[in-house]
């Protein structure tokens, strides 16, 4: 009999019988994990510090010469904007469960797309995490793993692709995945802007709360969050992207141009952003004699500070000041039945081959 060396020496290791990392048994399972932008763990100056620290240092997000960018953020953006930011939260503050609204619906969605999940394949685990703050992409990354999935489907839940949101949150989970000995496979699902299932699924959830409202709105806007012009001039793809779910979602919903229009919110700092803006836009809609405005935004999963707040209260005040009488703010798809059936559409094409 020929004896072979076993590559271990003798160390015990059993070749046959594998096990996963650490000791921990695989179990072929398959992950999903959806993420999102990040929110402060409180509004305090310090948790609104760290948050906005951690966010505005991502050269993704601010891609301006560290130089120039450094300063301006230690000395002035990081001593005045949480004080003001943190009262803004503190208006949308979900009080019950101590944590912004952003967190909760994505926790929603986690739970709606799990319980769809359940009854289609049981080795599914769906989890949420946020690409700043908590929870963290890593550690959920890691839950996973530690659950015996060895596949993971990656959801960044923004429909429209941008450098400063999808391409981050994957820089992160490769970062995570940088550490692992035995990677899970990843997958990523793509931007669904144009999915027909992303666009059914807002129609139906704007006409049900068009539906709702006591006012006809003789204007909708369509408001997406803004980007400095720049970075589309570099060649991001995200102006063209809000642009098709734009016209996607006028033909679905069959208004007219003239009375389905669009803009680019949240502007930051003094530099040119994507136009027309949304502040300005609806100021002149008011003056130039618009009574009733509803505003919608497609690029947002989760109702967040951007759309609570900005367009919720701040853009209902220009509206009402300019002349405007009737106003209303459209919620995001969040946990919706229409969310809940749209990314099980997405996550189930995804999945394909794995399931
Ligand atoms: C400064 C540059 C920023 C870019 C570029 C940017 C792009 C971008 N952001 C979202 C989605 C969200 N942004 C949110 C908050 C937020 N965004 C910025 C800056 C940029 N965003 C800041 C500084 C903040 C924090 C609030 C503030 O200080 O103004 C949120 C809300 C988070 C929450 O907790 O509620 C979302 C969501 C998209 C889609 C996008 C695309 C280009
Ligand atoms: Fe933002
Ligand atoms: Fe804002």
């Amino acid at each position: 009999m020929t004896r072979v060396a076993s590559p271990a020496g003798d160390s015990g290791f059993k070749p046959d019988n594998h096990p996963g990392n650490d000791g921990r048994p695989l179990h072929g399972r398959i992950g999903v994990l959806l993420m999102n932008l990040g929110t402060p763990e409180g509004t305090d100056y310090w948790s609104m510090r760290r948050y906005l620290k951690e966010f505005l240092s991502d050269r993704r997000v601010i891609e301006t010469s560290r130089l120039l960018w450094w300063p301006l953020l230690n000395l002035i953006i990081l001593t005045k904007r949480p004080a003001a930011k943190g009262r803004d939260y503190a208006s949308i503050w979900n009080t019950e469960r101590n944590e912004s609204p952003l967190k909760t619906i994505t926790r929603a969605q986690a739970e709606q797309l799990a319980a769809a999940m359940a009854g289609i394949d049981g080795r599914i685990v769906v989890d949420w995490a946020m690409r700043y703050g908590l929870p963290s992409v890593e550690d959920r990354v890691k839950a996973l793993q530690d659950q015996g999935c060895d596949r993971i489907l990656m959801v960044p839940l923004y429909p429209q692709y941008a450098a400063a949101t999808t391409a981050t949150a994957m820089d992160q989970a490769f970062r995570a995945l940088m550490k692992m000995r035995w990677q899970p496979t990843i997958r990523v699902a793509p931007p669904y802007y144009n999915d027909p299932a992303h666009i059914d699924a807002v129609t139906r959830s704007l006409k049900g709360h068009l539906a709702k409202l006591d006012f006809e709105p003789e204007v909708i806007l369509v408001s997406f969050h803004g980007m400095p012009r720049d970075y589309l001039l570099k060649g991001d793809p995200y102006y063209c992207q809000c642009h098709v779910t734009w016209r996607l979602m006028r033909e679905a919903m069959g208004w007219p141009e003239e009375r389905f229009r669009m803009s680019f919110q949240s502007l930051f700092g003094k530099g040119e952003w994507l136009r027309p803006y949304t502040d300005e836009t609806i100021r002149a809609m008011a003056r130039d004699g618009v009574k009733r405005l509803a505003v919608v935004t497609p690029g947002f999963a989760a109702d967040c500070l951007e759309t609570l707040e900005e367009i919720g209260v701040e853009n209902a005040e220009y509206f009402h000041e300019n002349g405007g009488e009737q106003y209303a703010a459209i919620p995001c798809l969040n946990d919706s039945p229409e969310n809940g059936e749209m990314l099980r559409t997405l996550v189930m094409r995804e999945l394909q081959g794995w399931i």
